[in-house]
């Protein structure tokens, strides 16, 4: 049966400091999020995509994806939302409406994918679909820790000039920085997104992917090996190291 993919293109990159949105900062010439549809459809894992977009710039990342002839599977562009999660969550209802009635039968796994994590091998890409496939309802590809890892009392990521305190340090064996694409069956994504919608007020979940919403529900989720060319490009920085990594590939 078909695996859609959601492809999450929708966010403004403020930390990229760029004056276009970062899915359309280009790489080697091309936008990244062309770079993340192309490796997808290369998986040969994905039936067809749905791709949030900036409010107003559908039509145009409509047109940068159907001009590419390496973008050979279905694509379905719809607006983005405020966050990660609500933008996940519109990409999720317009993929499997419009994909419910395909000949092969309904979708019944889902990808979510970002845009910033333009490299991210087809081998990642059907790893983790295989792995769903094998029966686990979530799945995440995740790297081990390279770094020490320790605990601050009081975070303060907003004043880098203040000392914090250390409470511990942690265990890194047991960590994992996971990545995306993220492999779902569809129920489970479903009940997920749905769940988190209805969540209030201090019970709210500012999940930052979509893993997280399957483990509020108190469900399973497993790590497959991650990719370091499946990196996330969220600074000036990493899009140098990308570029890079582009030129290995060759
Ligand atoms: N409202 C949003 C926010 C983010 N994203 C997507 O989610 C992925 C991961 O987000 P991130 O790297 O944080 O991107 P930005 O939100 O664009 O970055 P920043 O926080 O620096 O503005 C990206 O592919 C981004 O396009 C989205 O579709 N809708
Ligand atoms: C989903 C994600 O790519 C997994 O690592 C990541 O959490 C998204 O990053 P953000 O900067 O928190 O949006």
């Amino acid at each position: 049966m078909p695996t859609l993919a959601v492809l999450t293109a929708a966010g403004s990159g403020t930390r990229l400091g760029m004056d276009l949105p970062k899915a359309l900062v280009e790489l080697d010439g091309l936008p990244l999020v062309v770079h993340a549809a192309r490796r997808l459809c290369a998986s040969g894992a994905v039936d067809a995509l749905v791709v949030t977009a900036p409010a107003g710039l559908e039509d145009h990342v409509a047109s940068l994806l159907g001009d590419d002839p390496a973008v050979d599977r279905p694509v379905r562009v719809v607006a983005g939302a405020g966050t990660r999660q609500a933008s996940v969550a519109a990409g999720l209802r317009a993929g499997l409406d419009a994909s419910t009635s395909d000949a092969d039968g309904p979708v019944d796994v889902v990808l979510v994918h970002d845009a910033a994590r333009p490299l991210a091998p087809p081998r990642l890409v059907r790893r983790v679909v295989d792995a769903v496939r094998s029966g686990h309802g979530a799945v995440v590809p995740g790297l081990p820790v390279a770094d020490t890892v320790k605990r601050v009392t009081a975070a303060r990521p907003d004043d880098p000039t203040r000392a914090e305190p250390v409470a511990e340090t942690v265990d890194r064996a047991a960590l994992r920085a996971v990545q995306t694409p993220q492999g779902f069956d569809r129920a489970t994504l479903e009940r997920a997104h749905e769940a988190a919608a209805h969540r209030a007020g201090d019970e709210a979940l500012a999940a930052t992917d979509d893993a997280g919403l399957v483990e509020a529900l108190g469900l399973p989720v497993h790590v497959v090996p991650g990719d370091a060319a499946a990196a996330k490009i969220t600074t000036a920085h990493d899009l140098r190291v990308a570029a890079l990594t582009l030129g290995e590939e060759r």
